[in-house]
């Protein structure tokens, strides 16, 4: 891949306790493109946080090799992996941050470590507080802050090293619905306009559908599928994916309950780019004398492209299916057959 920040070769890793091993990961290959939001979703146990510590080697692999800009992180020594680390900042799922320390103070520290100078770290770290819309709370301690607000100091305590990479460890996970989509709106503010590579890991596919632009499904320590999330989420090929999805509400197949009494085809129209498909619909009926009736239909936003699935019983005459499929294609419309 071109542009890969992040490229996992074979990475195992096997946890032994007395009485038993464990294959927490098993081969998993993996490349992450700069600049995008990548998310890694799967069951409780399915090895997520095992991975995503993986790419800072918090988590070393039994086997395998992590590269970052190519250079193979698992062949350097701890000091210089220690340098690697500045460069890669972590949001945790209950941030974290350092009670007894100002808001301030908590952004700071990372720098302090750095060695930055006084002044600066302070101008740096009131800078980043007010990235995350913190300027009027400097001066109190973490628990004098909402979860959301503290969630917002540990993104900008992240950022103080100027990273490349942000790893996001269930950062959502202890928020109530409206304080994540104000997170994970900020989250892709940053992505947008500091061009910095996310990684996160979460149980929810509103998470990935959100902000994501690609999507690691991971089920039992191997990937069960991966790709662009629109590509997932319109097409998933394997039965977590589905699961997880429709616990999402994304359902694909209920269509099938209805399928019983329905003469004629069974077509299924996917597109994207385009809110609605309701005048081509209209347009084809009239122009084709088909009658088209909606058997299942989802429309929706996944980051920020629309995009429509709609099933859709055809009572037509045999002669005019090729017209119909010729007539989407046209127009950009993915024409698939469920039911001949
Ligand atoms: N330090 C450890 N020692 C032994 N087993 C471990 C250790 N860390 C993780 N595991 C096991 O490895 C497997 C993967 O764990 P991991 O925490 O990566 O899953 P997860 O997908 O992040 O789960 P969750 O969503 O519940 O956090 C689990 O079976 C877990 O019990």
């Amino acid at each position: 891949m071109r542009n890969a920040l992040i490229r996992l070769e074979n990475i195992h890793k096997t946890y032994t306790t007395k009485d038993k091993t464990l294959h927490a990961l098993s081969g998993i290959d993996l490349q992450i493109e700069k600049g995008k939001i990548f998310g890694i979703i799967g069951r409780s146990g399915a090895g997520k946080s095992t991975l995503i510590r993986m790419l800072n080697l918090l988590e070393k692999p039994t086997q395998g090799r992590v590269f970052i800009n190519e250079r193979d992180i698992t062949a350097i020594s701890e000091a210089e992996l220690r340098k690697v680390r500045q460069k890669i900042g972590m949001v945790f799922q209950h941030f974290n941050l350092l009670t007894s320390r100002t808001v301030l103070d908590n952004v700071c520290f990372p720098l302090r470590l750095a060695g930055m100078p006084k002044k600066e770290r302070h101008d740096r770290a009131i800078e980043l507080l007010s990235l995350v819309g913190l300027t009027d709370h400097i001066h109190k301690y973490p628990r004098q802050l909402s979860g959301g607000q503290q969630q917002r100091v540990g993104i900008a305590r992240a950022l103080a090293n100027k990273p490349e990479l942000l790893l996001c460890d269930e950062a959502t996970s202890a928020l109530d619905p409206e304080t994540t989509q104000s997170i994970l709106g900020l989250l892709a503010d940053i992505n947008k306009r500091l061009g910095i590579t996310i990684v996160l890991i979460t149980h929810g596919m509103d998470v990935i559908r959100s902000i994501c632009d690609q999507v690691a499904i991971i089920d039992g320590g191997k990937i069960a599928e991966m790709g662009e999330v629109l590509d997932v989420f319109l097409h998933p090929q394997h039965e977590t994916t589905t699961a997880l999805l429709s616990e999402s509400g994304v359902d694909a197949n209920s269509w099938r309950e209805l399928v019983g009494g329905v003469q004629g085809r069974i077509i299924r129209l996917t597109y994207r780019g385009i809110a609605t498909a309701q005048p081509l619909l209209s347009q084809v009926s009239r122009e084709l004398n088909v009658n088209l009736s909606i058997l299942q239909g989802a429309v929706g936003k996944i980051k920020d492209t629309p995009y429509g699935q709609l099933v859709l019983a055809v009572d037509s005459e045999e002669k005019q299916y090729a017209p119909l499929a010729a007539f989407f294609k046209g127009q950009d419309v993915e024409y698939e057959v469920l039911k001949p």
